[in-house]
């Protein structure tokens, strides 16, 4: 299963979150959110990371253009989209960047938004399915309702998101059955910063749900 911690700031976190287990690391572009990094910044900690990790910048309603520079500035290998972006943009973003991972994330607070989400499936490789919060784009810390989301089997991979923690996580995936798992606020001290013993006992509980079978 691909686990994604989102939301680094420190180099130095990311490769120790890296060596704990994670396949990929999300770097927050949204200018607004208390975990933003600059371009620079992702460069530094992308620099620092062996080549199998994924290396994810999260962005919202920005420009293809703004985009497409700073996945090349910055050595990005994949982008997640987390604001209004259409069908039509993603298809854009594609053609822009044609080897670079691209996510769609979608906010869910029904079931008529979960419907919604078998176009996005034809457009990009992976869907990931986030909490809705009215004021906050993502990091939110709220749950999606996994029960919703058990019969969930779209088109491509998909992770879930959205106030997932080392407590809830082995409910979370009893009920709903992604691809890949994402999580920020439930391994964190505060935004930005993460609490590397959070993330350790994290794929503890994994890994022991692995030889559980469960
Ligand atoms: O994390 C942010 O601050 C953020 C800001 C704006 C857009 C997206 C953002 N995060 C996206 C993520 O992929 C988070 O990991 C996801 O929302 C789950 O967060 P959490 O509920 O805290 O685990």
């Amino acid at each position: 299963m691909r686990v994604k911690i989102c939301g680094i700031t420190q180099p130095q976190q990311s490769v120790a979150i890296a060596t704990l287990g994670a396949t990929a690391l999300g770097f927050i572009c949204v200018p607004t959110s208390p975990r933003y990094v600059t371009t620079a910044q992702i460069r530094a900690a992308v620099a620092q990371l062996p080549e199998n990790i994924d290396k994810i910048g999260v962005f919202a309603n920005t420009d293809i253009s703004e985009i497409s520079h700073t996945v090349i500035d910055s050595g990005l290998t994949g982008i997640q989209l987390h604001g209004d972006e259409s069908l039509e943009f993603c298809y854009q973003m594609r053609q822009a960047l044609p080897h670079v991972e691209i996510i769609k994330a979608l906010r869910i607070s029904s079931l008529e938004h979960l419907e919604k989400t078998a176009n996005y499936a034809q457009c990009v490789d992976s869907l990931l399915l986030d909490a809705y919060h009215p004021q906050h784009l993502g990091g939110t810390g709220q749950t999606l309702d996994w029960q919703m989301l058990q019969q969930f089997n779209p088109s491509c991979p998909w992770f879930l998101a959205g106030g997932l923690t080392p407590d809830n996580i082995v409910t979370a995936l009893s009920q709903a059955k992604p691809d890949g798992i994402d999580l920020s606020s439930g391994v964190e001290i505060k935004p930005g910063d993460k609490d590397l013993d959070r993330v350790a006992l994290l794929f503890e509980k994994l890994r022991s749900r692995e030889q559980g079978g469960r």
